[in-house]
């Protein structure tokens, strides 16, 4: 379990990482990945999967052909928390 973040934080984060913003009415932050293929957006999200679940937590995502929706929320604690920071940090050093 983990705490929510600080609004100072969440500011900083979101800073700190490129292309993810807020998801409007929800504590959620969201990202898209363009990849060349389909192949190699499918070869991220297997790779993304096995880290998100050596840290034991995991993306709400969507893949539509060459792009990954992704959305990051701590369900646990109903909010953001540094475990998103985190795993936002590991899946944008797979690309
Ligand atoms: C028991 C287990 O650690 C929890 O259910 C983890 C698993 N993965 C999770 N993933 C996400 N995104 N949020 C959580 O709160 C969460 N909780």
């Amino acid at each position: 379990m983990t705490d929510a973040l600080t609004d100072k934080a969440r500011a900083e984060a979101l800073v700190e990482l490129t292309g993810w913003s807020l998801v409007p009415g929800r504590e959620a932050i969201t990202r898209t990945y363009a990849f060349a293929s389909f192949a190699d957006a499918i070869g991220f999200m297997v790779r993304a999967a096995i880290h998100a679940d050596r840290i034991d937590h995991h993306p709400e995502w969507t893949n539509v052909y060459r792009k990954v929706h992704v959305t990051l929320t701590s369900h646990d604690i109903g909010g953001l928390s540094q475990r998103d920071v985190e795993l936002a940090r590991i899946l944008d050093k797979l690309t």
